[in-house]
């Protein structure tokens, strides 16, 4: 059997649905599983419903009108009969989604945002399995919080792998099945979902629990990239890379592919494809046992709206393990990722990313304790493979506030 995996890029119009039956066509589509993300930008409209909601942020009926629209035009491009049953399942669906906020009586932000945002994946695709029935290709919507298990660390669950394998293994491997990426349930069938871009760690556990041939993940990209093409003006396309080459470059913020991805393939040796969903006679690049890098290039990873702080003791103390013990508690209590450290005698500076709005709490109880300086908005740059020439390209791009070489890696925090 093999997964498909296609983004919310790939699904973002009328025009990349029909792509998705292209892709289906050429490459054949028995003994398949693919799972889909919400379309386009679609998971951050919900996210807007669920402030509207909790926060009265935004106006909760236009916003849920605006997520319905959009699907709306959709479904009007892609079936020219308005019988079509999936007229009536966008408003049902919709009408569930109502009734969540008419019955809910829970006040927890993080549970809150799961059933609202699995709304996405949900609609995404019970328009293409109907889209694809319509194109004579017969297929399976699956619901995936019957399959994948998770704890229930809303926003974050983490997946019980013996119930979710032995669930999937009940699949028949000769069928077409479409279900939802990002999405899993409590056992008790409250909708969790695995963290934002979550949708290839999705593909990559039916892989892993199909013992699949191989996962393939469908990109707007030729492939996996020396760089972002979105920063960088010449890339080059990496035909192979190893798994512990890709899970290094995901980890340093590499967006093309979600760091938990790779693990359970590597686990059981599954290829992973990712390939262009515009251009299907290329190979795109194949992560799998072997060499790590072809052809051997310096690969750039750049974070973006980074924070870098300096903290030192007031009274000039070292910053040794109680100090920095301490300092990893705070960070760790407003959720802060911390993607750079670096220490010397009397501070600590940490590049942090401040994903839940929580700097100036955080910068509150720092000061409590510690002297604190920081910039806002730098950028982290990750140099893998790093050449005299590639750390030169980086650092004529501004100024440098910090730099860290280890073997073969350079980052660089520019102002
Ligand atoms: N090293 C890289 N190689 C290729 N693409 C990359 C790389 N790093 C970041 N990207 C970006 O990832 C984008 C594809 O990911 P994304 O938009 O999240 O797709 P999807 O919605 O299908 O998951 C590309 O358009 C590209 O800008
Ligand atoms: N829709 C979810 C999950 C996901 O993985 O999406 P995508 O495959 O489009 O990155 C998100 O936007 O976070």
């Amino acid at each position: 059997m093999k997964v498909f995996k296609f983004g919310g890029a790939s699904v973002k119009d009328a025009d990349g649905v029909k792509n998705v039956v292209r892709v289906l066509k050429h490459e054949g589509y028995h003994n398949t599983l693919i799972v889909v993300s919400a379309m386009g930008k679609m998971t951050n409209a919900f996210e807007n419903i669920v402030a509207a909601y909790c926060y009265k942020q935004h106006n909760l009926n236009s916003s849920i009108e605006f997520v319905r629209d959009f699907h709306l035009t959709i479904i009007n491009a892609l079936f020219s009969d308005k019988n079509n049953p999936i007229f009536l399942e966008l408003e049902i669906t919709l009408g569930q989604l109502s009734g969540f906020f008419i019955s809910n009586k829970k006040k927890d932000y993080n549970f809150i945002y799961d059933q609202v945002v699995g709304f996405g994946e949900l609609l995404s695709t019970k328009i293409i399995s109907a889209y694809l029935k319509e194109q004579q290709i017969e297929n399976n919507w699956i619901d995936v919080r019957d399959f994948i298990k998770t704890t229930a660390h809303f926003r974050d669950a983490q997946v019980n792998w013996e119930v979710t394998c032995a669930n999937i293994s009940q699949l028949n491997t000769a069928n077409l099945y479409i279900t939802q990426g990002f999405l899993g349930a409590t056992n008790t069938g409250e909708t969790t979902t695995l963290g934002r871009e979550g949708s290839d760690f999705s593909a990559a556990i039916f892989a892993y629990c199909l013992q699949a041939n191989s996962l393939t993940i469908w990109k707007d990209v030729d492939g996996v990239l020396n760089a972002d093409p979105r920063f960088f003006e010449s890339t080059t396309l990496l035909n192979q890379i190893s798994y512990h080459e890709a899970i290094e470059m995901a980890f340093y913020g590499a967006s093309v592919i979600h760091p938990k991805t790779l693990k359970p393939l590597e686990n059981k040796n599954i290829p992973l494809y990712v390939r262009s969903f515009y251009n299907l006679d290329l190979k795109g690049t194949t992560v799998s046992k072997g060499y790590d890098l072809v052809p051997e290039t310096p690969c750039f990873i750049v974070k973006k709206d980074q924070i870098l702080v300096s903290i030192a003791a007031v009274d000039f103390s070292f910053m040794v393990e109680h100090n920095l013990s301490h300092i990893f508690k705070i960070l760790h209590d407003f959720k802060l990722k911390v993607n750079l450290i670096q220490n010397s005698a009397l501070s600590f500076s940490v590049c942090i990313e401040d994903k839940f709005g929580n700097f100036q709490d955080f910068l509150e109880e720092l000061t409590k304790k510690y002297k604190v300086s920081y910039f806002k908005a730098v950028n982290l740059y990750t140099i893998r493979h790093a050449t005299k020439k590639s750390i030169a390209t980086i650092e004529q791009k501004g100024k440098v506030l910090l730099k860290q070489v280890t073997k073969g890696t350079v980052q660089v925090i520019m102002e």
